[in-house]
């Protein structure tokens, strides 16, 4: 297992710039932290079934950084089967710097998934991260989530029926889906419509993705 940091930051910063993200040296350097952090717990614990740093890099690190442009604006967002951190490690990392009042939740059901994220939230000094182990159906917060994501999670009407209970008034849904699920958004539940289906290039990685904006439908005033 190569993890060759120098080389690994050149991708990082040449695919930020692709994606036009500005990530200072900082934030580079706290995402390949992270991206040591995710190989090194990978190795005992199973937490992605992406092994190499290098596939790593691409398919998770550059994946998520590719999607962070949709959460400008973003206070309280939910991470629901976060797994090894994906995307809410990295929104946090990028959050931490450019949107200061950003608070980023993640839950996944699986304990030493969870305890790696805490580590991870320890020892990368991110104060913004909110750590859950449950099933994101038995969750309850104080505070609802104005966006709550998922990526590889579950079909987008599960992921809707099994968190609406947390999403506050007026907040969205942003799915990270790989071809455009025509088909999962189809069967959405009633109530719930698309606001936008967002292609994406993720540099280095010849895949395709999509990000999925759903929210609540407005109910239309009765005409009485
Ligand atoms: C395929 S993994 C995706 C992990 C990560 N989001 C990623 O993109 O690499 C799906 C995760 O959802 C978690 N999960 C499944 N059902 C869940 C539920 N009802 N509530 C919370 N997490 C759940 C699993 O434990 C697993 O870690």
């Amino acid at each position: 297992m190569q993890f060759n940091r120098e080389a690994f930051a050149q991708q990082l910063r040449q695919g930020a710039q692709e994606l036009r993200l500005d990530l200072s040296d900082g934030q580079i350097g706290q995402l390949l932290d992270y991206l040591a952090l995710l190989a090194k717990w990978n190795a005992v614990y199973n937490l992605t079934a992406v092994r190499d740093p290098q596939q790593m890099l691409t398919q998770h690190v550059l994946d998520c950084l590719a999607a962070l442009p949709a959460f400008e604006g973003a206070r309280n967002v939910l991470d629901v089967g976060a797994g090894g951190g994906l995307p809410g490690m990295v929104l946090a990392i990028w959050g931490a710097a450019r949107q200061p009042e950003l608070q980023v939740s993640m839950i996944d059901t699986v304990h030493k998934k969870t305890a790696f994220l805490t580590q991870a939230k320890s020892e990368l000094g991110l104060a913004n991260v909110t750590v859950h182990t449950a099933r994101v159906e038995a969750l309850q917060v104080s505070q609802k989530f104005d966006v709550i994501t998922s990526r590889a999670f579950a079909e987008l009407n599960d992921f809707v029926t099994w968190s609406q209970h947390l999403l506050a008034d007026g907040g969205c849904y942003i799915a990270m889906k790989g071809v455009a699920p025509n088909d999962e958004i189809s069967r959405l539940p009633a109530g719930w419509r698309v606001r936008e289906v967002r292609a994406l290039e993720v540099p280095g990685l010849q895949a395709q993705r999509h990000l999925v904006f759903i929210e609540r439908a407005v109910e239309t005033a009765s005409q009485g």
